[in-house]
């Protein structure tokens, strides 16, 4: 997949919204991973200065001049001499090159030591992931883009009323942090009647082209959620409803994701949510996700048990896996979760919360129109898609045991030198890489047979 974005780290999490240059512009289109340069060398070097004021401008000046773009920097008191400090940089590969000669030059123009200079080839390293639930507090300021930035495309895109209503969103989800109550937001009429109209067409839809577990649960959330024609729910009564039905919870989240994060969360049982709305000029279909998306699509699915395991065990097989699995994963993710299909009885019916959400592409995928194939992770995981339009292809998942199965299989190809395993009572993930970790998994294995061996006595 072309490179498409470069991840910007926005200020430190306690700070207020992102300022200008800590956006990121998108380019392209809304999924495309950020690029990631495959480095297969680290460039570092060890080099100490006097202790004097400016030092160490001067010194990355030099660096500066010759377009060196240093990728780790750390300072330590000099080990050799009390009056000088050592500072260990790294440089991106590509810049190898002119770093003999910055060398030179810190040596001639400022009198520097360089000690150590290496190029050695980069270990095979696992991508960080969050170890526990609050480490998703990371990605708050991680975005690949903010809120108001919209395509060209985007229906709202020349609305500057609708722009600034998604920047007031986009700082809610900017500011949250795990634990806190979702905060709630008071949607303009303009905004309910648009919600009114998504939410009218679909339901003259689900009876006939939502799966079971859509339509099982969707009066609960009537019932106990707001979900109402004349209302939009609020994220917090529905997180706070997931969570008495599966564990999954949402947490707001401010633009998009990397699918390396975002698949992250699912791990956890967190969805990230949007909160605003899709511009009222197309109900039918938005080019990006929105709280219709969220509420009427993910939601209900993720109040299911089997589905929830199956969301899950995509978000666990994620964790730590190299660059090009978390884009099959992604492309796993969008062919089920987003715009899955499955058989039910001798129907074909709808569970991808993409086409639950919009009445127009609803229709369109039971049509004789679009492509069908069988679910099969290892052809779908490299199938191509679009992503701001009606999909031409859609994958068929025979149920969503069988849809779980065959992800968990596809997980055990990832080469990864560990397994995971989520620890609901202290919502961490365990890396099971040592003995310790192995013989729990197996106590709890044990005590759990132990009451399923009990149960089934009791049932005999
Ligand atoms: C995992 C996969 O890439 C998927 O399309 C993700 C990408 N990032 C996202 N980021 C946000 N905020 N919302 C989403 O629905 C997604 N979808
Ligand atoms: N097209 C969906 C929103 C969506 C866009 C992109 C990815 C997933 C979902 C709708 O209109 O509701
Ligand atoms: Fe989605």
């Amino acid at each position: 997949m072309d490179a498409a974005y470069k991840r910007v780290n926005g200020n430190s999490g306690q700070d207020a919204q992102p300022n200008e240059q800590d956006k990121v512009k998108r380019r392209g289109s809304m999924y495309l991973e950020e690029e990631t340069s495959k480095k297969n060398e680290v460039v570092s070097c060890i080099f100490s200065l006097k202790e004097e004021v400016g030092a160490l401008a001067r010194a990355l000046r030099l660096f500066e001049e010759k377009g060196i773009n240093l990728t780790h920097i750390e300072s330590r008191p000099s080990r050799v001499s009390q009056e000088q400090y050592e500072f260990f940089i790294s440089v991106d590969s590509n810049c190898s090159p002119a770093l003999d000669d910055v060398i030179e030059c810190l040596r001639t123009q400022i009198s520097g030591q360089v000690h150590e200079l290496s190029r050695n080839k980069q270990k095979d390293t696992v991508p960080w992931f969050p170890n526990d639930i609050q480490d998703l507090d990371r990605f708050a300021n991680q975005i690949l883009s903010y809120g108001s930035e919209l395509d060209a495309d985007h229906p709202g895109f020349t609305d500057p009323v609708y722009r600034s209503r998604r920047k007031e969103f986009a700082d809610i989800a900017y500011n949250y942090r795990h634990g806190q109550p979702i905060p709630r937001v008071e949607y303009t009429e303009d905004e309910k009647a648009t919600w009114g109209t998504v939410f009218k067409e679909l339901k003259t839809l689900y009876p006939t082209h939502a799966c079971r577990e859509h339509n099982r649960v969707f009066p609960l959330l009537e019932k106990y959620c707001g979900y109402r024609q004349d209302n939009i729910p609020q994220l917090e009564d529905v997180s706070r409803f997931l969570q008495s039905c599966t564990g999954f919870r949402l947490r707001p989240v401010a633009g998009l994701l990397s699918s390396r994060d975002f698949l992250a969360g699912l791990a956890f049982r967190v969805f990230h949510s949007t909160q605003y709305i899709r511009h009222g000029s197309k109900p039918t279909y938005t080019p990006e996700p929105d709280i219709c998306h969220e509420l009427l699509g993910h939601v209900p699915l993720f109040a299911d048990s089997g589905f929830a395991q199956f969301s899950q065990e995509i978000g666990l097989a994620s964790l730590g896996a190299p660059d090009e699995y978390i884009e099959k994963l992604a492309t796993v993710y969008w062919f089920t979760v987003e715009f899955g299909l499955c058989k039910q009885g001798s129907d074909t019916r709808a569970f991808g919360a993409g086409l639950l959400s919009s009445f127009g592409e609803l229709q369109y995928c039971l049509t004789d129109k679009p492509k069908l194939l069988p679910f099969d992770p290892e052809k779908t995981s490299v199938q191509k898609y679009p992503i701001t339009e009606y999909q031409p292809v859609y994958f068929v998942a025979e149920s969503f045991e069988d849809a779980k199965d065959r992800v968990r299989k596809f997980a055990g190809t990832i080469p990864r030198p560990f397994s995971v395993r989520y620890n609901p009572y202290t919502q961490s993930v365990e890396v099971l890489d040592n003995t310790q970790q192995l013989s729990n998994l197996a106590n709890s294995i044990k005590s759990e047979m132990g009451k399923l061996c009990e149960a089934l006595k009791k049932l005999e």
